[in-house]
């Protein structure tokens, strides 16, 4: 299975309270996660990363362990092997696309496998045809441009999947387009499981091979254990 997750938790915030208890299971390699503002897709995706920790429950992604309550296992995020792409890009403003896109390797920046880093980093340049402005900074970037370089940064680390909140919301309708059809190329080349959260449902038309749908904090629907 590549998504199982079952997990539990009361977030609270001075006297509001919200419960998650979700419950899903795919083999689908591009799972959406639909459901309307506020029905708990960030925090679900927060759990998978490792940003927050559910307060009982198990997740595995691919087979991997990354959360058991009863094992006591809890990998921290780095230790996922996730990569986290966030609804506004999160790129760093005063970073360069170069250094933006290397700044996942920065732990090794120094040591012996830099070259091959370095290597990393020129083939998400390449790939993602944003060698003409490695050496400019976010903002001076389209839309789209943005978000090849959050990809690049979020894949040059190599990660075991890639995790997407809402990454065509803020485009327009041409971009978007043209940015989901990129990223269902992305995925057949690198056939990475990709879990996708939206309120939007071109998104599941266009990209889901299984949809799992959440509402106030619980997944609804026989849709969520269907196998894609
Ligand atoms: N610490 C907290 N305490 C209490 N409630 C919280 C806390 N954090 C988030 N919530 C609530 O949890 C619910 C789910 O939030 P979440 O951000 O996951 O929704 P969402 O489905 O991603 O919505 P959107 O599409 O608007 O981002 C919201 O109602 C939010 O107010």
């Amino acid at each position: 299975m590549i998504w199982d997750v079952s997990a539990q938790k009361l977030l609270r915030h001075g006297r509001r309270s919200f419960t998650l208890d979700i419950t899903f299971a795919s083999d689908a390699r591009r799972l959406v996660l639909f459901g309307p503002s506020g029905a708990g897709k960030s925090q679900t995706l927060q759990l998978l990363a490792g940003l927050s920790l559910p307060d009982v429950g198990h997740i595995r992604v691919d087979g991997r362990t990354l959360f058991d309550s009863e094992r006591g296992i809890a990998l921290p995020p780095q230790q996922r092997s996730l990569a986290y792409l966030f609804q506004d890009y999160a790129l760093f403003p005063h970073l360069t696309v170069l250094q933006n896109i290397a700044f996942s390797l920065r732990a090794g920046w120094l040591n012996p496998a830099r070259a091959l880093k370095h290597e990393a980093v020129a083939r998400w340049l390449e790939a993602f045809e944003l060698e003409p402005v490695a050496h400019q900074y976010p903002a001076q970037l389209s839309g789209g441009q943005r978000q090849r370089v959050a990809l690049a940064r979020a894949l040059v680390a190599e990660p075991q999947a890639l995790l997407l909140d809402e990454p065509f919301a803020a485009l327009d309708r041409a971009l978007r387009l043209r940015l989901r059809a990129e990223l269902l190329e992305l995925q057949a080349r690198l056939g990475m499981p990709m879990l996708l959260i939206t309120h939007d449902e071109e998104d599941i038309a266009c990209f889901a091979q299984d949809v799992v749908q959440i509402r106030e904090g619980r997944i609804v629907g026989a849709e969520a254990m269907r196998v894609g």
